[in-house]
């Protein structure tokens, strides 16, 4: 994978913002209150993990931005993009399952959202294989999902999300059926990518670990209705790579984030 933005380049690049939710409430038509009232601003260029209990909205914070939810009250703002975001503007979107069509090619899963946008067929085709190419799948863009290890389903649904070039990639619990060490090489293949694509990425995930393995910032939600319990900066030498999860450092990051979730699943059975 192309790797290679220097520490000073990425903080030159987060000068506005790319998200913003103020005030924003989320209550579902059988009176499930999802989220809120929560205030988020997530810098261009940012990478963010939300950290919280199952069932406390962070799912429901990502529909929300991507434009597929509207809040039941406050304002989503979205870079470029004023009042409530339309779906596919300017975002990708990976979910924690690859939901890749078993019938047809790597290529053509990941070229389907440019087909949606009419993008002639031989461009599609070559952003395709570029995209393939950045997450390190040059060689499987005429093997169909069947032929791939879950690793490189994973990885052919982040090509998906970055055919469409997006400026804000959400992902929403890529990695979480993953083996550990899959899960690792794709953490680090991850922070390459975003390091040398400089989007702003906004990561959702119940591990601690990955959390601070990840982020500039980790952004800890409390138990249904989602609001913000807090929010770290995690600050660390970058590039960051292997050495940084066996560090002191990086212990004390994960105590630190452990504390600061702990509230949010006080009260509920561990079971
Ligand atoms: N379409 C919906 N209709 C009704 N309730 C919903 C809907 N989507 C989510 N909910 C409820 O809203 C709450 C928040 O769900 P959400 O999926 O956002 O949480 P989450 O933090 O992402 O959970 P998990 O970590 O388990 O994926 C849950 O109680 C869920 O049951």
């Amino acid at each position: 994978m192309v790797a290679s933005q220097t520490s000073s380049t990425v903080e030159a690049s987060l000068t506005a913002l790319a998200v913003s939710l103020r005030g924003v409430t989320k209550t579902y038509d059988n009176g499930v209150m999802a989220l809120g009232p929560l205030d988020l601003a997530v810098r261009k260029g940012e990478f963010i993990s939300l950290l919280g209990p199952s069932g406390c909205g962070k799912s429901t914070a990502l529909r929300l931005i991507a434009g597929l939810s509207t809040p039941s009250s406050g304002i989503v703002r979205v870079a470029r993009h004023e009042g409530v975001p339309q779906p596919g503007h300017g975002i990708g979107f990976v979910f924690q399952e690859p939901t890749l069509m078993p019938w047809t090619s790597v290529r053509d899963n990941v070229r389907l959202p440019l087909r949606l946008g009419r993008v002639p067929k031989a461009e599609a085709c070559a952003r395709a294989d570029a995209a393939l190419a950045s997450v390190g799948l040059a060689d499987f863009a005429d093997a169909f999902p069947r032929e791939l290890s879950g690793g490189m389903k994973m990885r052919v649904s982040l090509a998906r999300a970055l055919v469409t070039d997006p400026d804000i990639l959400l992902m929403d619990e890529p990695f979480a059926a993953l083996d550990e060490i899959t899960r690792f090489r794709l953490n680090n293949d991850l922070l390459a990518l975003w390091r040398s694509l400089g989007k702003t990425v906004i990561f959702v995930t119940h591990s601690v670990f990955e959390s601070v393995y990840l982020s500039q910032r980790v952004v800890v939600i409390t138990a249904r209705p989602g609001r913000i319990q807090a929010d770290l900066r995690i600050e660390t030498i970058e590039p960051r790579a292997e050495e940084f999860r066996t560090s002191a450092a990086y212990s004390d990051y994960c105590r630190r984030v452990s504390a600061a979730l702990a509230p949010s699943y006080a009260g509920q059975s561990t079971l």
